[in-house]
């Protein structure tokens, strides 16, 4: 009997650890699974890096040819860069793809948003004699385009649905019999792929010898691999079969070396020269902000951050998740005084594009928009984009980011995390070919409180490292974080999972954190002290979890909604017995620790300020343009600084076009302000009540120009 009990107990105890080593098995399978899943992404990664290594061996024999080296047509091109443009040096890579272009070679150029693309094509199409046709997939970029175009004075013209009768008989004569002027031709991809009139026009434009180029603008919209394809691109093919002599150059802000390789193929461009620059946009300040749980909380911070570091006139963008959301916070700001209206793919195109139009002229401040907001924003002085709601992967949020100091000049890009937006996002991405994957990784940029954002993008993107150079939240406040060992936590969350699964029941990030409060209490003085975390951070730790494997979602339908679950994952075990150790980074930093005061552009000027307002003036004056077409931000802060009088000093900054334009009106904005200085600095009265010292002297005069002395004292 004795013997029995004994062996039933052996029994049992087998088992039980015949049990512990099937769970040990499955979770090792899982893990198996996560590891294959990697090995194939990994050895899919080492191909791509030895095929790009292999074609810069082929491209070698166009790398010897130097695109930097002196050609016949340098002093021409400085003349228009300069002269038409008005832009007074190269940025990277600019000259060379220019001169590559000027030699008649195709070309593909990968280039960041705000990198200087455009001029790329658009000076050779100066340089050149005929017609140069530029392809572009919105009627708004092609609008703003041909806009900035004409106010420099190049006959620039678009054939699209909004083309009157007028401009395309003269656009069709032209392409015919080359009269008339027309020097570039913006069309969208629709025009090549269904007018066959247009293109018989073409065809004889190029008979005539006058095609002198063709560019195709967001290029990567042909793959269907890149992020907006639009099948009207996949018959761009047809260009370089029709017009094989033609140089062809093909631009885009980002593309997957896959996407670079399907380009070439489907665009015939196989022996193109790669201009390949770096992703990194070293005006931007990157930042990750903890987004309180409380709506109104968030709204007062964002208002709080718009109104403290921007005056009326610098624009921004806010990204939400939904377009209810974006309609309350668009609300919620207006009800605080900021000049903010809603923009989203439920609206109507009428009341969309008055938004962006009202927003474009710099007469409302802010567009909140959902992810609809995207690749037809050409305004480049937008000074920070803020995301009230997590993006949905790395590639989306650098894009929406991206948006943000496309001139170059300091911008700031703010992220508002915090874990509870995880499920939302979640749910909406888990059905997607790599979704959960995607969102895990900007997760994981979010929950990092130590490592360079720009690393990060650096990491995503396959490229070096670059120096940060303090322009992100990490890198600036190093040194405010500390570590907490959340190990016990980690485990007291595995086994509280353990029961509710044994019960099968199922809990949500909330529903846990608030069972995980409750044991703990349950627990009391029997355990080993711990230190006490927030609801935030337990959050913060279930997510961490989630990223390292100890936990997963699962995913239930209902009728109306997905839901997700936190379950235990592959290595929760792993947790339990002791083997694995769990450390949370909490921050001691304080909420409104923005871009550091050295990066940051300071605010603007009194002239700055009454230049912008010419810029409004002149644009409101001539419907349909820009401000910044007129006077770009950087020439402004050059001329408010320069404060030139003369025509011939006003056209060495801004060009030789623009001075014979607006010089008049700018100089004598400018006499106007230095004589209004002037008579501040000498009422009678300024000085009386203090010494004569200059230091005071100075003070004296900020405080008599009152408007403007606020925005003057930062300089
Ligand atoms: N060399 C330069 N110096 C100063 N400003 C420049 C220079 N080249 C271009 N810019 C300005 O930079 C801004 C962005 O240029 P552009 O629109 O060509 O960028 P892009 O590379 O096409 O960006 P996106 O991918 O967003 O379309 C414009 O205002 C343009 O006038
Ligand atoms: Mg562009």
């Amino acid at each position: 009997m004795e013997t029995a009990d004994v062996v039933a107990e052996e029994l049992l105890y087998v088992e039980a650890e015949l049990q512990d080593i099937q769970d040990q098995i499955k979770a090792l399978l899982d893990r198996q699974e996560g590891l294959y899943k990697r090995q194939s992404e990994l050895k899919a990664l080492l191909e791509e890096c030895e095929a790009s290594k292999s074609t810069a061996q082929v491209d070698s024999s166009v790398a010897r040819d130097d695109w930097s080296a002196d050609f016949e047509w340098d002093s021409r091109a400085e003349d228009i860069r300069f002269n038409v443009f008005g832009i007074s040096s190269y940025r990277a890579n600019q000259r060379e793809i220019i001169n590559a272009v000027m030699s008649r070679r195709d070309i593909l150029v990968i280039m960041a948003a705000g990198g200087g693309k455009s001029l790329c094509y658009q000076l050779p199409a100066l340089l050149c004699d005929g017609v140069a046709l530029v392809v572009s997939p919105l009627l708004s970029l092609i609008q703003d385009q041909v806009m900035g175009l004409t106010t420099l004075g190049i006959p620039a013209y678009m054939l699209t649905s909004t083309t009157s009768k007028e401009h395309e008989k003269f656009i069709y004569k032209s392409l015919e019999k080359g009269e008339g002027e027309l020097k570039v031709l913006y069309v969208t991809p629709e025009k090549i792929s269904k007018s066959k009139r247009f293109m018989s026009k073409l065809e004889k434009c190029h008979h005539g010898g006058r095609l002198s180029l063709i560019a195709i603008d967001e290029a990567h919209c042909c793959s269907q691999w890149g992020h907006d394809f639009r099948p009207d691109y996949k018959n761009l093919g047809i260009l370089k079969i029709q017009f094989p002599n033609v140089p062809l150059i093909a631009l885009t802000a980002t593309a997957t070396y896959k996407v670079q390789l399907d380009l070439m193929e489907m665009l015939h461009i196989p022996k193109c020269v790669k201009f390949v620059s770096t992703i990194n946009r070293p005006n931007l300040f990157y930042k990750v902000h903890e987004k309180s749980s409380v709506g109104k909380v968030v709204i007062d911070e964002i208002a709080d951050l718009i109104r403290g570091s921007y005056s009326k006139n610098e624009s921004g963008i806010i990204y939400c998740f939904s377009r209810k959301e974006c309609e309350q916070v668009a609300k919620e700001l207006r009800e605080r005084g900021i000049a903010a209206n809603h923009y989203h793919a439920d609206m109507d195109v009428i009341a969309r594009e008055k938004v962006h139009l009202l927003w474009s002229k710099n007469k409302l401040q802010v567009i909140v928009g959902t992810v609809a907001f995207g690749m037809g924003i050409n305004k480049p002085d937008v000074r920070f984009v803020i995301h009230h709601s997590l993006s949905k992967s790395m590639e989306t949020y650098y894009q929406e980011s991206g948006r943000a100091g496309r001139d170059g000049l300091p911008s700031e890009c703010v992220l508002y995390y915090r874990p509870g937006d995880v499920p939302r996002q979640s749910t909406m991405v888990f059905y997607e070919n790599a979704g959960l994957q995607n969102l895990y990784d900007i997760v994981q940029y979010c929950q990092s409180k130590r490592n360079c954002r720009r690393g990060a993008f650096f990491q995503h993107f396959g490229e070096p490292i670059q120096n940060c150079n303090g322009m992100c939240d990490n890198c600036a406040y190093e040194a405010e974080v500390k570590e907490l060992d959340a190990t016990y936590h980690a485990k007291v969350i595995v086994s509280l999972l353990h029961e509710i699964q044994e019960n099968d029941q199922r809990a949500t990030m909330l529903q846990l954190v608030e069972r995980f409060k409750v044991k703990i209490k349950e627990l009391g003085d029997s355990i080993q002290p711990v230190s006490d975390l927030k609801k935030e951070e337990l959050e913060q730790l279930i997510v961490q979890l989630l990223l390292e494997h100890v936990l997963k979602e699962e995913f239930q339908h209902t009728a109306y909604t997905t839901n997700s679950y936190i379950a235990l994952g592959s290595l929760s075990k792993l947790v339990l017995q002791g083997k694995k150790s769990v450390m949370l980074e909490v921050c001691t930093r304080r909420h409104e620790d923005g871009m550091p005061k050295g990066a940051k552009r300071s605010r603007m000027s009194g002239l700055e300020i009454k230049l912008d307002e010419l810029r409004k003036e002149l644009s409101s004056s001539n419907e349909g343009m820009l401000p910044h077409a007129i006077l770009s931000t950087q020439q402004i802060s050059i001329l408010s600084t320069q404060k030139p009088t003369s025509i011939t000093h006003l056209q060495k900054m801004i060009g030789k076009v623009k001075t014979e334009k607006y010089g008049k009106r700018i100089i004598e904005l400018i006499e106007h302000h230095l004589k209004s200085e002037q008579v501040d600095d000498d009422v009678p009265g300024a000085a009386a009540s203090g010494s004569k010292t200059e230091g005071n002297k100075k003070q004296k005069k900020k405080h008599t120009v009152l408007i403007e002395s606020s925005e003057e004292e930062e300089q």
